[in-house]
């Protein structure tokens, strides 16, 4: 045997090199092609610093864009698509043609999520309908659909109400009661302001509260589940949950992007996972990895016991006792029931729970955060919102009602805009990316200005990277005037926005197509409600004049101040109690 393995095998060294060898001339003959002779080159975009020089970029001028939410593609030159390069030579496109947009994210089969992208959000959140690609994700909607029906929303108004109630009472705590400087818990160290007494305010971290009134609301009205992140008697599950998203971690990564040789290996690294089964990823070194997959396994063991325990509910008392259908799983169970053979499996449940935590926790919080801090910095919009506010709940305690219902909040005009124009302005997902299963020509609304002159479609090539940048979009002068740039919630009043794409007020925040938002009239009743609730009682004042927010992207667009990087993403502001009698 040791013979013939000495006479047939090769020697180790000679053969590792010529592997090698074919390897890198495999990997620079991708990149030259791809660099030079794709049929995109002809499509104009940025060059990166390499190709400035003439050189071929390793690195390219892609992912490092992805941090600012509007950098330079904009369509501000009317083009409808630009090309970007990434690492290794790949090609990226950015469009913003609004009938290419369209095309693109209503063939959702011809042009899914990156693969990575579909395993990372596989590994994190199991197979939910962020996850589910074909008929998987066109039988999952199905079942989903009607749980969202606005029917069903007012329904869980009340939950909104009662979680944002235990906020604005903790608020009222620390304003009237500023907790002492040695104070260790971070939830409670909001340093008081000077003044005393009936003036008297704090300031609070909006970055703080907000993702945990968030996820409060998420944990009621989506699954009948008690966070207690408000009050601070927060649970392991929601430990686990906000372990996979690091504040600190995610704001440093934004602001220190990885160098161009480390972003090059990282693309070979994680090209390299990729072909990997999931379950590998145990075997991965570092502590990192163990306590991420540990609170992944835990929000995975919690999601089962509510089904669980939902189903147990079902089988010992019969659907009847699914009773009014007060959290969207619930809803879901029963739409499930009668589905027939099309009804998701127990795996598809539960990965239900967490797709909502990820998809509806972070984005409304988002909002809401942006939306106070823009009323802050604006002063007159704030007292006519709150104006409004009042009347309407005057009038709803005249007619008997000790709280707004669904329709009160729909019929809110000032409410409406303000909402909609932070949505305009501050999209949480500043784009979605997808990509191309095979060489194809999408429509596109006018000609492309192209090296080789004008073309009538956009030509996209197997594999390459599209970029829908929501941002961008939301902010183009063609659409909503040269004062787009601008948080003026009137435009909504004075009919903005004609023409677009996106479900929701031709904006693109909600995307569009059969992949768009499902829970965005939840987003809209729950973030009305919490406005609705804060701005009756709390005045809101920017931290001072100096303070400026700038947005970067880490996932979704969060706010970071200039000058306080380091710590973290956050936003606060002067909180104080309205005095009624003033007002
Ligand atoms: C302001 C708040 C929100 C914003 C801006 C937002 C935005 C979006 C966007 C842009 C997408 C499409 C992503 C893509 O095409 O790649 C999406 C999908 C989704 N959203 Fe939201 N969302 C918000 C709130 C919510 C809430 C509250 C829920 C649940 C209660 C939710 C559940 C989902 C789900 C399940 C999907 C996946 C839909 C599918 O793939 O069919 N979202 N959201």
């Amino acid at each position: 045997m040791d013979l013939i393995t000495r006479i047939t095998l090769p020697p180790l060294l000679p053969t590792l090199l010529a592997v090698l060898t074919i390897l890198l001339t495999a990997l620079l003959y991708r990149i030259v092609v791809r660099s030079y002779f794709s049929s995109l080159c002809v499509i104009p975009g940025p060059p990166s610093k390499q190709q400035k020089l003439g050189w071929p970029s390793l690195s390219g001028n892609f992912q490092e864009s992805l941090y600012r939410p509007t950098p330079e593609w904009s369509n501000r030159e009317q083009q409808g698509a630009i090309r970007y390069s990434g690492a290794l030579g790949e090609q990226a496109l950015v469009v913003t043609d609004p009938a290419a947009v369209q095309h693109i994210l209503s063939h959702h089969n011809d042009f899914p999520p990156p693969k990575s992208i579909r395993k990372i959000i596989g590994i994190m959140v199991g197979e939910g309908l962020l996850f589910a690609q074909g008929d998987a994700h066109r039988r999952q909607r199905k079942i989903m659909n009607p749980s969202f029906a606005p029917l069903h929303l007012r329904e869980l108004l009340p939950s909104f109400f009662e979680a944002t109630y235990k906020l604005r009472d903790k608020w009222i705590q620390i304003i009237k009661n500023p907790p002492s400087a040695s104070t260790t818990d971070e939830q409670d160290a909001t340093p008081p302001l000077d003044k005393p007494s009936a003036e008297s305010s704090a300031l609070i971290n909006l970055s703080q509260w907000m993702p945990r009134l968030t996820l409060d609301i998420i944990g009621l009205a989506g699954f009948g589940y008690s966070f207690h992140q408000v009050t601070g008697d927060s649970t392991g599950f929601a430990d686990a949950f906000n372990a996979l998203f690091s504040n600190k971690e995610a704001a440093a990564s934004v602001l220190k992007p990885p160098s161009p040789t480390a972003l090059v290996l990282i693309t070979i690294a994680v090209g390299l996972l990729m072909r990997l089964p999931i379950g590998l990823a145990r075997w991965l070194p570092g502590k990192e990895v163990k306590d991420l997959l540990s609170a992944m396994d835990l929000i995975k063991a919690e999601s089962r016991k509510v089904i669980e325990e939902k189903k147990r509910k079902v089988e010992k008392d019969g659907v009847g006792s699914l009773g009014g259908g007060r959290d969207l799983i619930t809803l879901l169970l029963r739409s499930n029931l009668g589905a027939g053979s099309s009804a998701l499996s127990d795996v598809e449940l539960e990965g239900q729970i967490a797709t909502l935590l990820l998809a509806g926790n972070d984005t409304s919080s988002l909002t809401l955060i942006w939306t106070l801090s823009y009323l802050a910095r604006n002063p007159t919009a704030q007292a006519r919102l709150r104006t409004e506010i009042r009347d309407a709940r005057r009038s709803a305690i005249a007619e008997g009602r000790d709280e707004l219902s669904h329709d009160d909040l729909e019929s809110l005009s000032f409410l409406d805009a303000v909402v909609r124009e932070t949505l305009r302005l501050e999209p949480p997902a500043a784009f979605a990316i997808r990509t191309s299963l095979s060489n194809t020509q999408v429509p596109l609304s006018k000609p492309l200005n192209t090296s080789h002159g004008q073309l009538p479609s956009l030509p996209v090539t197997k594999n390459v990277t599209l970029v829908i940048p929501f941002a961008s979009m939301n902010r183009d002068p063609a659409v909503f005037g040269e004062d787009a740039e601008e948080w003026r919630p009137e435009r909504w009043l004075e009919g903005a926005g004609e023409g677009g794409v996106g479900i929701y007020s031709h904006i693109m925040t909600f995307s569009a197509g059969p992949r768009a938002c499902i829970g965005y009239k939840f987003a809209l009743l729950e973030i009305k409600a919490v406005l609705a609730t804060l701005l009756t009682t709390f005045n809101f004042a920017p931290r001072d004049s100096t303070t400026e927010y700038f947005p970067r992207t880490a996932i979704l667009t969060r706010p970071l101040v200039k000058g306080e990087e380091d710590e973290g993403f956050k936003c606060e502001l002067r909180v104080g109690l309205v005095d009624e009698e003033a007002e």
